[in-house]
């Protein structure tokens, strides 16, 4: 399990008109901790002189100032929660900030340049680079894409229909089973075998949301999900309408950041609910505090800061993901079965007859070779119960006994004769040489003595 609270970023989008810019300053080096200190004029506060605080400073994990392009971000922030996610554990990446402050730039991305690609298309791209990387397990991966509007969720990547409006896209609906996970009834998961595909899918859950044009909306992808949510605003410097799935967020992080709070409203409100694992849960989760710090959305620039301090108080606790497949369960259960049955075979006497398969042969061989050449003399031949298994054994191990001793036999000729190079004889047996040398010489001396005669015999 890993015990870590919420990751906060910020970053500052450049402003349309440099002119409009409010003052702001960054300090990466306060004691390791970056602080991002905006500057509010007092006149602009509330158009007159009053005691408004004019000087607010907030801490993040680091802020990214507006030349920090999209690879930057997502090197720093998005690359860590994929990792943790092909780890095994769950990971969440959501934006928040005021209307036009970069939320969509920074989470999906820009259209005009391929390098001003969002987090969530080097995301795909990222994941599924390392898993072909990894031949040694396999992987599937699978997409949805949830939209939240007034409290209700909608199904981008239904295949059946084609929307013209949101009503037209079928209604998600929230299911709480006994244990108080949340499942998500008709929400459509899409298997993507590739990058291509998960980007195809990505394009089409966006063009169903630019269709359905909305106020409000959220996304989750499974392993590593993304909300982000806006608020309207019909006049500069005004917040008009918060509707209802924010306030309600924003309760949640309340009750979340307050201590001894036993009672989280998850419940009341459906990106709460959806998102219950991500805010306080089982769940590596980061924000992404987007901010436009022109002079007219200051205000709303600290009220997005103040936020994400709260955010930062969350405590998550991720844990493994390690579900138990049923295939293997099956196979596991498969051999135990097998290997009962044979001890029961052998107990009662009753003998398989039917001979071993190649393979069960080349299995047995390896299992043997291993053991014998195991340094451990409390090494065991594990063969299970089966008599026909345990004889191979035996028979094998005395074919390697005799093809040893004929080695050996022939190793020792070797040996002795080069011995024979190498070592000067000892008296005894150079006497025993001297000794048969003259033998021979005598055998010799005696054969050609017996030849001269023979041919003696003849010529005479
Ligand atoms: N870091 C950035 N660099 C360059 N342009 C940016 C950056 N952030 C945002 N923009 C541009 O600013 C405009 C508004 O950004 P965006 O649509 O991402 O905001 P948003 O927070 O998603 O807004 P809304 O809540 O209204 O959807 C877009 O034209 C976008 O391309």
């Amino acid at each position: 399990m890993v015990k870590q609270t919420i990751q906060i970023f910020a970053r500052v989008k450049p402003p349309v008109r440099k002119h409009q810019q409010g003052i702001y300053s960054i300090d990466e080096d306060e004691k390791l901790i970056p602080s991002l200190e905006i500057i509010l004029p007092r006149d602009l506060a509330d158009g007159f002189v009053n005691n408004k605080r004019e000087s607010y400073k907030f801490k993040f994990q680091r802020i990214f100032d507006q030349d920090a392009n999209q690879e930057t971000i997502f090197e720093n922030i998005a690359k860590p929660v994929a990792g943790s996610v092909l780890a095994g554990y769950n990971g969440t990446i959501f934006a928040y900030g005021q209307t036009g402050s970069g939320k969509t730039f920074t989470i999906t991305g820009g259209a005009e340049r391929y390098s001003d690609r969002g987090i969530i298309p080097r995301t795909l791209s990222y994941i599924f680079e390392q898993l072909q990387k990894d031949s040694s397990r396999m992987y599937t991966t699978h997409i949805s894409y949830l939209e939240i509007y007034n409290e209700c969720g909608y199904d981008l990547l239904d295949p059946r229909h084609e929307a013209s409006s949101l009503d037209d896209l079928p209604k998600v609906t929230i299911l709480e089973d006994p244990d108080q996970n949340i499942h998500l009834k008709n929400l459509t998961l899409h298997q993507a075998t590739t990058e291509e595909e998960a980007l195809n899918l990505l394009f089409l859950g966006d063009t169903n949301r630019m269709i359905a044009e909305v106020i409000n909306f959220s996304l989750k992808e499974p392993g590593s999900a993304t909300v982000r949510h806006r608020v309207a605003k019909t006049g500069v410097g005004e917040a008009k309408y918060i509707n209802l799935s924010l306030h309600y967020l924003e309760q949640v992080i309340i009750a979340l950041s307050e201590k001894h709070r036993s009672h989280i409203p998850y419940r009341n409100s459906m990106m709460t609910s959806v998102l219950r694992d991500s805010l306080g849960g089982n769940c590596m989760t980061t924000m992404i505090a987007t901010l436009s710090l022109e002079k007219r959305n200051l205000d709303e620039s600290i009220s997005t800061c103040r936020f994400a301090q709260r955010v930062a108080l969350i405590k998550n606790e991720a844990i493994l993901n390690e579900e138990i497949d049923p295939r293997l369960v099956i196979k596991r259960l498969q051999k135990e079965i097998q290997e009962l049955k044979d001890e029961l075979a052998m107990v009662t006497g009753e003998q398989r007859t039917e001979a071993l398969t190649e393979a069960e042969l080349f299995q047995l061989e390896k299992l043997i070779t291993s053991f014998l050449e195991d340094q451990d003399p409390e090494s065991r031949l594990e063969v299970g119960a089966d008599m026909r298994k345990v004889q191979h054994c035996f028979h094998h191990l005395k074919k390697l006994l005799n093809d040893k001793k004929i080695l050996g036999n022939n190793t020792v000729s070797s040996e002795s004769k080069d011995q024979d190079c190498q070592e000067p004889l000892k008296e005894e047996e150079y006497r025993k040489l001297r000794d048969i040398l003259k033998q021979r010489d005598n055998e010799i001396s005696i054969l050609s003595e017996v030849r001269t005669n023979q041919r003696g015999r003849h010529v005479a």
